[in-house]
């Protein structure tokens, strides 16, 4: 969207004002909520660093010009209403990831310790081939959902199986899960067949 037609959409207030809300580009925490005015967002747009309106002083600040802490803005968002922005967060609501990436590296500092409580997790980490092989199994249970015509809830749990499967393996490898959303953010800009077609650009694609 235009600077210009992005501004025009925005619903301010009958003091040019509208609020907005920074949030973590992954787990959509709220870094920041404070006032904007249309200079505020423009600047926030050019310069890529949040920058709000102090109604107290009646000026534009940017988060981080004292202290060096900026937020970085990926994108810019405006709510349902058209009445806030969303600086820097997709709103993407990964902390049920985040929560269950923290219980599987738990249960990983619990594998060599006297608790005896019976966990899958621990199981998976204690056999790589179990873990392997039921990674397979889950994908496989996934693509079935298709090809069978399955109802949809089926095909959510079976990609919750292939997640939590798959972050077991991750654990064991100690990949972090934002080392993974890293990867995909990288990829974002860029269309997966040019991807290939940069890799392999005297093999035909077979995709
Ligand atoms: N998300 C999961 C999760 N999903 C699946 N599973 C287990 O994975 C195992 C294999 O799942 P399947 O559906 O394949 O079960 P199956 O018996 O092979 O059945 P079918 O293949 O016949 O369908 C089962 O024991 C499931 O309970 C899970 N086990 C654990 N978690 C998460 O991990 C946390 C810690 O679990 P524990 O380590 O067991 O304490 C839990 O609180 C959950 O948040």
């Amino acid at each position: 969207m235009a600077v210009d037609s992005l501004l025009d959409s925005v619903k301010w207030d009958d003091k040019g004002l509208a609020v907005a809300i920074a949030q973590n580009v992954d787990t959509g925490a709220i870094l920041m909520q404070g006032f904007a005015n249309r200079e505020a967002v423009a600047t926030t747009l050019s310069s890529r660093k949040a920058t709000f309106y102090s109604r107290s002083r009646s000026t534009l600040w940017t988060k981080g010009e004292t202290s060096n802490n900026f937020i970085n803005v990926h994108d810019v968002f405006l709510d349902c209403d058209r009445d806030s922005q969303e600086d820097e967060g997709d709103n993407l609501a990964l902390t049920s990831l985040y929560a269950l990436e923290s219980t599987i590296s738990q249960r990983k500092t619990e594998l060599t310790g006297e608790n005896e409580k019976p966990s899958w997790t621990k199981r998976l980490l204690l056999n790589d081939k179990l873990l392997c092989s039921k990674i397979r199994e889950e994908a496989n249970e996934l693509c079935q959902t298709l090809e069978n015509n399955e109802d949809k809830s089926r095909t959510a749990s079976e990609m919750a199986d292939v997640l939590y499967h798959s972050m077991v393996l991750l654990a064991q490898k100690d990949v972090k899960i934002e080392d993974v959303l890293q990867v995909l953010r990288l990829r974002f800009s860029q269309s997966g067949i040019e991807e290939k077609r940069s890799r392999f650009s005297q093999k035909p694609l077979d995709h």
